[in-house]
């Protein structure tokens, strides 16, 4: 007899969701994971990350304090502490992770997991020394960073090490890569006050990203004191005796620590899972291949968040890895497998935010994507300071940009750097989700005074 309708390899976001959502329709299921429940996002990515942005961000709130008529001595901070503080939330998210799976009466296994074979119909586990047959697998087991290979790599971290582990506050830190990770790991170190060097291949950040989004914020890390390396490429790093130097194509930098933000592959985790050897295929990064109902070509064997790719299948929009994607697609294919066709993931609008400081966000498509697409685009923008900054005279400076598609009215995108722009465009992207036009945007009512309202009440086109 089969042991689980349903076995998941992998507790991270996508993995638990769909291990609860299956359960939930009376699914056998059972669980492995090697490390932590929670996976990338709880442990050692989104939570630690923000939980340490709330940390840097007090300092600009200290710094501004005064001008509104606060006035003591200066807060200290202790780095140690917000590092244990963080940590013991991560046990306590972790803690509750276990206990919602038990509650769902999902079975969790520790330890590494595989396929080791088929048994009939069904396929064959193994967790340790235990075995189990399951009539459906799901792999989801991540990513994990990768470094490029110069000589000394070993001698630098990586996101999992900065967000995962108790170590000093640097006095000096150069990081190398310029996306999501190597910006916000930027911002929340310079924020603590920490001498911060960031090394980027291009002369902008966030390759991808609206080129009026990449530069001002590029403008407002430069003045908030991030040393911006651009055009640069990392050549080896030097033990200095107990700091480090990092030689590029340029001038050396010096740091008491050189962290990683070079991308994350899937490759290392999906080696060795049995997925290949039963005839999975994987794309160049290692990601398994899979179909829009996230089946590989192995039936039964399944693949989400992370580690799976469709991008490959002209029905979808790209590669996402983030959190709710995984999370929606764990979701999916526990409805499909085990109550009924869910609606499709919708992967035309995934809104997605830097957690710089200030923070960079965006949904739909960039003026250049548009224009590439062959859209007669018309384009809104505004900079502005926004009121926080005017009492202390601040230089921090808000963008704002909305790309309409001419022909039809359509909103094809909005992007926004300044305070709250992830928590901003999450609510436009409904909008953009349900087809709205700049008719609409116009024709809603504002919120004032707030930033958000610059949405609803930019007229002028200014391209
Ligand atoms: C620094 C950083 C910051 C991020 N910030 C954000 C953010 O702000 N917002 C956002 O949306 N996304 C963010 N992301 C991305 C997000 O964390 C991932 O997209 C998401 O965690 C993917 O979920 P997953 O389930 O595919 O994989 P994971 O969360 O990586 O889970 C995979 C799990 O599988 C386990 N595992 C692996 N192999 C095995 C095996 N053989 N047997 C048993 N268990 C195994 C691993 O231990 C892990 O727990 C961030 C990522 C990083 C690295
Ligand atoms: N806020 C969020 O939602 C969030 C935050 C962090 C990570 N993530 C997810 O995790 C993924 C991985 O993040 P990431 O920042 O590691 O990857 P990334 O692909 O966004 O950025 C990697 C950067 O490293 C640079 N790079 C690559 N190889 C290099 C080399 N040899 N030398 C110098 N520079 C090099 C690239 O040019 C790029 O700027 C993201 O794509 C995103 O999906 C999301």
């Amino acid at each position: 007899m089969t042991d689980v309708d349903l076995f998941v390899l992998g507790g991270g976001s996508g993995g638990v969701a769909c291990a609860r959502r299956a359960a939930a329709h009376g699914a056998k299921v059972a669980l492995a994971e090697q490390s932590r429940l929670g996976g990338t996002c709880v442990i050692r990515g989104c939570v630690p990350k923000k939980l340490m942005r709330y940390g840097a961000h007090f300092a600009d709130y200290f710094k501004i304090a005064e001008a509104y008529g606060w006035a003591g001595s200066k807060p200290q901070f202790d780095f140690g502490r917000l590092l244990q503080a963080r940590n013991r939330e991560i046990e306590r998210l972790t803690g509750i992770y276990a206990t919602m799976l038990e509650k769902s009466g999902v079975r969790v296994i520790r330890g590494h997991g595989s396929v080791v074979g088929r048994a009939g119909q069904d396929f064959l586990v193994q967790i340790g020394a235990e075995r189990l047959t399951a009539r459906n697998v799901v792999i989801a087991v991540g990513g994990h960073p990768v470094r490029p290979e110069i000589e000394g790599i070993e001698l630098s971290l990586t996101s999992d090490e900065i967000l995962e582990d108790i170590y000093p506050q640097p006095a000096r830190l150069a990081v190398v890569g310029g996306g999501y990770i190597g910006l916000e790991i930027a911002s929340f170190m310079a924020g603590f006050g920490i001498e911060t060097h960031l090394i980027i291949r291009q002369d902008l950040p966030l390759r991808g990203f609206d080129d009026d989004l990449r530069q001002d914020l590029r403008d407002r890390l430069v003045e908030r004191g991030i040393h911006i390396h651009a055009d640069t490429r990392p050549i080896r790093i030097l033990d200095s005796g107990g700091g480090r130097i990092l030689e590029t194509d340029r001038q050396p930098i010096e740091a008491d620590m050189v962290v990683m933000a070079t991308g994350r592959l899937a490759k290392a985790r999906t080696e060795g899972l049995g997925a290949v050897e039963l005839g999975a295929s994987r794309d160049p990064q290692g990601r398994i291949l899979v179909n829009e109902r996230y089946e590989s070509v192995v039936p039964g064997l399944y693949a989400i968040g992370d580690c799976s790719s469709h991008a490959h299948n002209a029905a979808f929009a790209g590669q996402f890895d983030l959190t709710p994607i995984a999370i929606a697609e764990g979701r999916a294919l526990a409805e499909r497998l085990f109550n009924r066709e869910p609606q499709p993931v919708d992967y035309r609008y995934v809104p997605t935010a830097v957690f710089a400081i200030p923070e960079a966000a965006s949904v739909g498509m960039s003026e250049t994507a548009a224009r590439a697409a062959g859209h007669d685009v018309q384009i809104y923008r505004t900079r502005f300071r926004p009121m926080l900054y005017t009492i202390p005279d601040g230089k921090e400076r808000t963008m704002m940009k909305i790309v309409v598609d001419k022909s039809n009215d359509r909103v094809l995108g909005v992007h926004m750097v300044g305070d709250d722009a992830a928590e901003i465009i999450q609510g436009l992207a409904v909008a953009l989700t349900s087809g709205a036009t700049k008719a609409q945007f116009d024709a809603t009512v504002a919120i004032h005074p707030t930033a958000a309202e610059e949405f609803v009440t930019l007229y002028q086109p200014v391209g």
